[in-house]
């Protein structure tokens, strides 16, 4: 490119600055002024308000100043933080105001035009467009064509433009380092340079390199279901966090970041993934894992965790019984039990006063199902509690007359009495209406908890009614269409009940169990919520699919999966697909396959897909870098021996490695051995933070996240079965430059497999 373009490029860049500088200045001052009136309302907000004489009751003219007071502070407070996002994003556009430039002419016959694309929009005073949002309509240019003709969508509809420049810049503190013009969508090059960075312990944005195929996933408006297949390291989650920020921008004012929820794999993908969308000048959405939402509706029992999930599959106890449960067939049979239930299944408990049965929990089912047949179960829990509250009422006179509350009166302290009265020195006629006074007070507030419990259905047995529904399962639909023995599902029930009776439940059972509770007691889900993403996909059951569509029915869903990496759920995932698109309108879906890998090496992404004998299409990316290593140790000592020398030469090359081990007893007993000769963090749980430098980390809590340099610690014939075949793929797939492999006298058969020129054998 000649010096002059560059010449002209970095004086409008210099230019920009200069604008984004006075702009800043000029908001910094409103902030200051917003400020300023913020501790002013604040510091004459007590003098403003009139406290009626005499009394401690306030005036009608002081609550009304309050109010006013209130909504001035509250409107300021909001002006203020909105400036102060403004702000921000403000300062992040000084140091890099955009990364590329469009020229273009609108067909038929506009004139030729030039935009600059930024990670935010900015306008001069007369609110001409100086850079324009990556999320505008106009921005999609960038990111979906070639030079010419080329059509975008805008709200209005398609509009045509003829494209006759796309350059592109790398611009650091307000400098231009360099810049091209490029005929492709996204030049290899600025994609290289993105790519050949080092991991952090936290994800980066993409906005600058988004590829075509990622650009149709952050922008789809259309799909209820979007369902997303890649490869490892094919930009699934990267394409998410975008899309999310996509669409905070494309529905701002009528969508808040409280609307979106992400469901992600564990926590410390959670923290791994949280700097995204601030850095974008956006609030993070909500974020949890399942385990998460589904254990908090259940505080006082034990939920099967991620640990125990994965040793569950790893030591085979996941039975056909358990793989019945969480099918879709199983989700349809408890629906169509909830609806038997108006006719009789459900259990009660009885209701206790002072120790006492209150309300029998046959009583309670003599009203229940003393509602007529049109009775929904709604109404007939509505109607239930209605009832019962009516009873606690009636009990209220004749308890009043019990020994216990005389005698509470007697022993009331002044302090006591003073609380007990409506307002302060009260005067009753006598002193028995006084007495009486007392006593409903007494009563009422005694039987308080009663009623906190009707109202909060605690009148259900839902666990005995859960029990009763799973032992006539067999009754109910044939289970040797599903494989499932008599035998096998005797066991599963018992289990249940034993579970249950230390307080605890497993994966498979809590979401059959909460959505029969929901079903029972009309809790309908979360209305408000507007898009849903689920990464990760391949890790969840059908059933839960279903149950989280139950619980979020306005959301829209994008689900991002790679088929190959199922490392909980094994051989279902395949069928997976055709699982969920049943629970969605087929006009409403839309499947996109990413078939890029962009994370490691063509060396590495080479040589892992060559693991899967069966699985989706894989292509690398072109970029260069060693071969894979694999060295088999003639003993436990040597193989340790390598694994220090191969952090040395990771070290020398600045790659933080992570040492990543079948299970969590190996990465304990490793990290152990390692430390005595070097600094080596642990992995252990995934409420723990993603340190920086190298760390030991068993492969379920890899998921997700990625490394400079990988060592699969222990590849030893032995250690995995046939069935491991994606987690191997999930673990030699985290490395983005660099992988070895280490394994004791004799190699996995899955790994020796490989072809032995994409590997360098020791
Ligand atoms: N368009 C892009 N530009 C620059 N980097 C990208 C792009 N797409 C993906 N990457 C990088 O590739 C790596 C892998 O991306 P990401 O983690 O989103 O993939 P994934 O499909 O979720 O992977 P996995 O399923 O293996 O967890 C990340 O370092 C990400 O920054």
């Amino acid at each position: 490119m000649a010096e002059k373009d560059k010449r002209q490029e970095q004086q409008h860049l210099n230019a920009i600055i200069d604008q984004i500088k006075r702009a800043e200045q000029k908001l910094a001052r409103s902030i200051t002024n917003a400020k300023a009136d913020i501790d002013d309302i604040n510091r004459t907000f007590g003098d403003d308000v009139h406290i009626g004489a005499g009394d401690d009751s306030i005036s009608i003219a002081g609550a009304l100043s309050i109010h006013q007071q209130q909504q001035m502070l509250a409107e300021r407070n909001n002006a203020w933080q909105r400036s102060q996002q403004q702000l921000s994003v403000l300062q992040k556009l000084e140091k890099n105001p955009y990364f590329a430039r469009i020229d273009f002419r609108e067909l038929p016959s506009g004139h030729p035009e030039t935009i600059y694309i930024g990670l935010a929009s900015f306008t001069d005073a007369q609110n001409h467009f100086l850079i324009y949002d990556w999320r505008a309509p106009i921005s999609s240019i960038y990111y979906d064509g070639n030079l010419g003709k080329v059509t975008y969508q805008t709200p209005d509809g398609e509009q045509v433009v003829e494209v006759s420049l796309k350059r592109q810049f790398i611009i650091e503190e307000g400098q231009i380092v360099s810049l091209f013009d490029t005929q492709e969508t996204i030049g290899d090059q600025m994609l290289l340079t993105a790519l050949s960075h080092n991991a952090s312990t936290q994800m980066q944005g993409i906005v600058t390199t988004i590829q075509q195929e990622q650009n149709q996933i952050i922008r789809d408006t259309k799909s209820d279901l979007l369902f997303v297949q890649g490869a490892a390291g094919s930009g699934k989650t990267s394409a998410i966090m975008q899309r999310v920020a996509y669409l905070l921008y494309r529905y701002r004012k009528k969508l808040t970041s409280g609307q979106v929820v992400m469901f992600s794999p564990n926590m410390l993908f959670n923290d791994y993934v949280s700097q995204v969308l601030p850095e974008m000048g956006e609030q993070n959405m909500v974020q949890m894992t399942y385990l998460q939402y589904v254990a908090r509706r259940l505080p006082k029992v034990q939920v099967q965790d991620l640990y125990e999930q994965f040793e569950a599959i790893q030591q085979n106890t996941i039975t056909p019984a358990t793989r019945f449960v969480s099918d879709l067939a199983f989700f349809q049979l408890v629906t169509s039990y909830a609806h038997q239930l108006q006719q009789g299944g459900v259990h009660f408990r009885n209701l206790y006063f002072r120790k006492q049965v209150l309300i029998s929990r046959a009583q309670i089912a003599n009203i229940y199902y003393g509602f007529g047949p049109q009775y929904t179960l709604l109404n007939r829990i509505d109607g239930t509690k209605e009832a019962l509250i009516k009873i606690v009422q009636r009990k209220i006179s004749s308890e009043m007359r019990k020994k216990w509350v005389q005698e509470q009166i007697q022993n009331l302290s002044q302090e006591e009495l003073r609380q007990m009265y409506d307002y302060p020195d009260q005067e009753f006629k006598n002193s028995d209406d006084e007495t009486k006074f007392l006593a409903r007070k007494i009563v009422t507030n005694a039987l308080r908890p009663v009623v906190k419990k009707i109202r909060h259905n605690s009148f259900i047995n839902i666990a005995a009614t859960y029990y009763e529904f799973l032992k006539i399962v067999p009754q109910l639909l044939p289970l040797s269409k599903y494989q499932v023995s008599d035998a096998q599902w005797q066991n599963f029930v018992a289990q249940f009940a034993a579970d249950w009776s230390q307080h605890k439940i497993s994966l498979a059972n809590i979401s059959p169990y909460l959505y029969l509770y929901d079903l029972l007691t009309g809790h309908h889900g979360d209305l408000t919520m507007k898009f849903v993403f689920i990464d990760e996909i391949q890790d969840y059951t059908p059933f839960q699919l279903a149950y989280l569509q139950y619980n979020f029915p306005r959301a829209r869903y994008t689900m991002l999966g790679d088929l190959n990496q199922a490392i909980l759920t094994h051989d279902n995932s395949q069928t997976l697909l055709k699982e969920i698109t049943r629970l969605f309108d087929s006009e409403k879906t839309r499947v996109v396959q990413l078939m890029h890998s962009y994370r490691s090496t063509k060396q590495i992404t080479e040589f892992t897909k060559h693991l899967l004998t069966v699985g989706e299409k894989i292509i690398p990316f072109n970029r260069p870098g060693d071969l894979p290593n694999i060295k088999v140790a003639a003993s436990a000592e040597q193989m340790l021996q390598a694994t220090r020398e191969q952090l040395r030469a990771n070290q020398q090359q600045n790659y933080a490695t992570a040492i990543i081990t079948k299970d969590l007893a190996q990465a304990q007993q490793l990290q152990q051995q390692l430390q005595q000769h070097v600094p080596i963090t642990l992995i252990k749980s995934e409420n723990q933070r993603l340190a920086a430098g190298d760390l030991v980390i068993p492969a379920y809590l890899a998921k997700g996240l990625e490394f400079d340099a990988v060592i699969m610690w222990n590849a030893t014939a032995g250690q995995f079965t046939n069935q491991d075949q994606q987690l191997i793929y999930t673990i030699t797939s985290r490395a983005m430059h660099r992988l070895s492999i280490i394994a004791n006298q004799q190699l996995d058969p899955i790994i020796a497999a490989v072809p032995k020129d994409l590997a360098q054998w020791q």
